[in-house]
């Protein structure tokens, strides 16, 4: 049986997953939500504004209608940004069955709600199979057949292993885990971290500081995922530092780009605006800054992210703060957190 896929949201990832699975045989449209891209797509088979380079196969349907896109298809692929995801899923959701099955790759936490994607999904199609990918992934190097290892996760193993079956070929490797929360938060929050890391080397600094922003900053992403009801385990995979390594240290990365721009002294705006595509990380900083509150939760980095995001902290006196917090005993955070006793 041919599969029948639709990937909603028409940006850099959703075009490379599309052509990786138009590659292996299945049937697939893909949904872009501006009608001219979509004309412009259908023409010149690239998708100049978000992969450029990229030659899209004919057997990509490219299309703008949500409820053509979604209806009969064995698998909705959700790679839209995470804070479209709500909006997206009312539009379609009366054309969504409960057999489908809904594959969410995109890596975010809902400002408001506090909402893991999962959690979104679950509210609005309660009985969905859902099952998300993730891991580190860059599209400009999906898209031309690199090797890549990602992993998904679902709360019931026979649609991990479908969805394992579906995604996997030569050059692009997936892993299954069961730790949904794990996996999901891995990948919102090392964006946060990559913020970062960009800033740092927007200041200037070099590699020691950076080394130090990802081991520091995993510690803290497990810290809250262990109150969150992760397995800490996760962290250590590809959803975790394999995703948080990719992201501060590439140049393709959007969170690490805009980090960049900011630590050389533009504003936020000039910083997405320039990058010009979705920096999941600016959201992610706000939802991760709360819910550290909410789960009374020590995250330093994220906190110094935010305050120079949303409370116009330099982020020069950001470095001092976090290189003259108390003095502390290393592993002492690790040993709680691999024991579950955080
Ligand atoms: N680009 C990458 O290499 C990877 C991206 N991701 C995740 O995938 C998600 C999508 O990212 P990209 O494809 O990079 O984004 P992008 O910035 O390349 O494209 C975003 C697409 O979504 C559309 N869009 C924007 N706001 C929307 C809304 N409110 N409702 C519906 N559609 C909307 C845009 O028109 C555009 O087609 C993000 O959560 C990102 O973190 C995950 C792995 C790799
Ligand atoms: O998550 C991603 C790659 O795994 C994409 O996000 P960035 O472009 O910020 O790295």
């Amino acid at each position: 049986m041919v599969e029948k896929i639709g990937v909603i949201g028409g940006g850099s990832w959703g075009t490379a997953l599309a052509i990786l699975l138009s590659k292996k045989g299945y049937e697939v449209e893909l949904w872009v939500r501006n009608s001219k891209q979509c004309n412009d797509m259908n023409i010149s088979r690239e998708n100049v504004k978000y992969l450029s380079g990229v030659v899209i196969p004919n057997n990509v349907r490219i299309i703008d209608d949500l409820e053509k896109a979604v209806t009969d298809k064995d698998i909705i692929v959700l790679s839209i940004p995470s804070h479209g995801v709500r909006e997206t899923l009312l539009n379609s959701k009366n054309y969504i069955k409960p057999d489908q099955i809904i594959v969410n790759v995109a890596k975010g936490i809902e400002n408001n709600s506090l909402m893991r994607i999962s959690e979104v999904v679950k509210e609005i199609i309660p009985k969905s199979k859902y099952a998300i990918l993730s891991g580190p992934s860059h599209a400009e190097e999906v898209a031309r057949d690199m090797p890549t290892t990602v992993v998904t996760a679902s709360e019931d193993k026979k649609i991990a292993n479908y969805t394992q079956d579906i995604f996997m070929s030569p050059k692009f490797r997936v892993y299954t885990n069961p730790d949904v929360i794990g996996v999901e938060l891995g990948g919102s929050l090392k964006n946060v971290i990559a913020l970062g890391a960009g800033i740092s080397d927007g200041l200037g600094y070099g590699d020691n500081t950076k080394a130090a922003l990802m081991t520091r900053g995993i510690i803290e992403m497990s810290r809250l995922g262990s109150k969150m009801g992760a397995n800490n385990e996760t962290f250590a995979g590809l959803s975790g530092i394999g995703d948080l390594i990719v992201t501060c240290t590439s140049m393709h990365s959007r969170n690490r780009r805009a980090g960049i721009l900011i630590g050389e002294g533009n504003s936020l705006e000039e910083a997405t605006k320039s990058v010009g595509m979705v920096v999941e990380g600016v959201k992610t900083a706000k939802s991760a800054y709360n819910l550290a509150i909410k789960y009374n939760v020590t995250m330093p980095i994220t906190k110094e992210i935010y305050g120079v995001l949303y409370e116009g902290k330099d982020v020069k006196n950001s470095v001092v703060n976090l290189m003259l917090r108390d003095k502390k005993h290393e592993m002492e955070d690790v040993v709680k957190i691999l024991n579950n006793s955080w």
